[in-house]
């Protein structure tokens, strides 16, 4: 096959540049041939549908969404499904390909994918978003399924979405199709252990950092961005390992409390308030300030492209763990570099979702139930592999972490494509 003379990379802003940018130093590490970096730059099919939705007050509005596939060489794509009103085809690009290394860095026999749908969420009533959900759903239909693309919660959906896209996939097979997604209700056999897998993993990595900056979790301060389904979780297991954790935000505001926030409480309060904001055990402080606080570690766990140029020269913690996908820019990465700033990248920090995701989808095709204990001490054995992995090749290549992670990963997806005879 002729390869093209150098690698077609597509132009990029936001996300994707990032993405593609840490490939392309990956590829070059590598020395993978251009034409395996412009097929890797590329996503292997992606869909964009317009989803109208008829409103509860009788109205027609129309949404845009995207499901990409941006790898299935080892094994079915796979990734999350997310409803805010940025989504962008772009952003989704992005998502898939860093669901692609992940999976390949926690070795889960998995490609990567992702899905969003510009939609706001808090705008509207579960009725509306069901209908969406289901349309979404019969949309991408033909290019879903067990063994092709299975699809999990992200940012703005949760276990009820995922119960809707199982249904809807279900009828139209004609039977019920447990392995169409994960992140299922338990009912609908979802696996223990998923809902917090996440968290749990994230709050696992960023106490194993601390112990390798000879950092005591006991006298350890923490700020997590971010309060929904891997933000709470987070700070939860953290403030649970004795970790104080000063600082939590949401799109509504932050709140601070110097000798560490109850996270119990303020879960309740989130609960019947629906923001962070008002938390009478805490005080008030500007959102913008959550990730250049006085503490040892901070955890993103909110969107993209938070840490920038402007804010990562005014981080003073000496431990980032990203819980989101992607909050780090590629000039931001530079400067914590420069600043010996331990930056734990995203597709190893919160790959707990995903392993446990493979977890249910194994339980699906068994038809069994793990215990959560044994869901759990898998979880736990496949992030210290992965940790372990990274740590060793950072160290023997000089590398940062997100560069180990990342050539680790791309090498795995090199090597099932060469394997698999498609390229040399
Ligand atoms: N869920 C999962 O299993 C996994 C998620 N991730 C990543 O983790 C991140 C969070 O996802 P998840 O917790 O599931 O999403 P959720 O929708 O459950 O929660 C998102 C949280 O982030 C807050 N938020 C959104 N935008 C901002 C902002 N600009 N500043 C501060 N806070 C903000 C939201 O606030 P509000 O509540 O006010 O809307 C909410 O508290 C994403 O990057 C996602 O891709 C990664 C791996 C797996
Ligand atoms: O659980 C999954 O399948 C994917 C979760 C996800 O979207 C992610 O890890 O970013």
């Amino acid at each position: 096959m002729a390869h093209p003379e150098s690698a077609v990379i597509p132009q990029a802003v936001g996300p994707l540049a990032d993405a593609l940018a840490q490939l392309q130093k990956a590829a070059a590490t590598l020395e993978i041939s251009d034409g395996l970096h412009t097929l890797l730059a590329a996503p292997r099919r992606e869909m964009a549908v317009s989803i109208p939705l008829r409103r509860d007050d009788g109205s027609l509005a129309l949404y845009s969404g995207f499901r990409v596939q941006h790898n299935f060489t080892r094994g079915p794509a796979k990734g999350g499904l997310r409803f805010a009103p940025s989504v962008d085809l772009d952003e989704v690009r992005a998502l898939a390909m860093w669901m692609t290394w992940k999976c390949a860095l926690v070795d889960v026999p998995y490609g990567g994918a992702k899905g969003g749908v510009a939609i706001d969420p808090r705008e509207h009533s579960q009725a509306e978003l069901e209908r969406v959900t289901r349309r979404y759903t019969s949309e991408i239909l033909p290019i879903i399924g067990p063994e092709v693309d299975i699809p999990a919660p992200d940012v703005g959906t949760d276990e009820r979405t995922m119960a809707w896209i199982m249904d809807t996939y279900s009828v139209a097979r004609g039977y019920t199709v447990t392995g169409i997604v994960t992140g299922k209700p338990l009912s609908l056999g979802g696996s223990q252990g998923r809902a917090m897998a996440t968290s749990r993993g994230v709050a696992h990595i960023a106490l194993m950092a601390m112990a390798s900056r000879g950092i005591d979790p006991n006298h350890a301060t923490a700020s997590v961005q971010g309060f929904g389904k891997v933000g709470h979780g987070a700070a939860r297991f953290l403030a649970e390992a004795g970790v104080k954790v000063r600082a939590v935000s949401d799109v509504d505001g932050a709140v601070y409390s110097h000798e560490g926030l109850d996270i119990a409480r303020l879960a309740e309060h989130v609960e019947r308030v629906g923001t962070v904001v008002g938390f009478d055990g805490a005080e008030p402080i500007d959102p913008a300030s959550i990730l250049t606080l006085d503490v040892d570690v901070v955890v993103p766990a909110a969107v993209e492209g938070v840490l920038t140029e402007e804010n990562a020269p005014r981080v003073q913690a000496r431990i980032v763990v990203e819980g989101a996908n992607g909050p780090t820019t590629e000039a931001a990465d530079a400067i914590l570099k420069e600043r010996d700033v331990l930056v734990v990248p995203d597709i190893l920090a919160n790959a707990g979702g995903v392993v446990v995701s493979y977890f249910e989808w194994v339980q699906a095709n068994m038809a069994y139930q793990w215990s959560e204990r044994e869901v759990n001490d898998r979880l736990e054995e496949r992030m210290a592999k992965a940790w372990h992995d990274v740590v060793a090749h950072s160290g023997a290549h000089g590398m940062t972490y997100r560069e180990a992670a990342t050539v680790l990963a791309v090498e795995r997806v090199v090597e099932a494509h060469r394997l698999r005879g498609l390229y040399p």
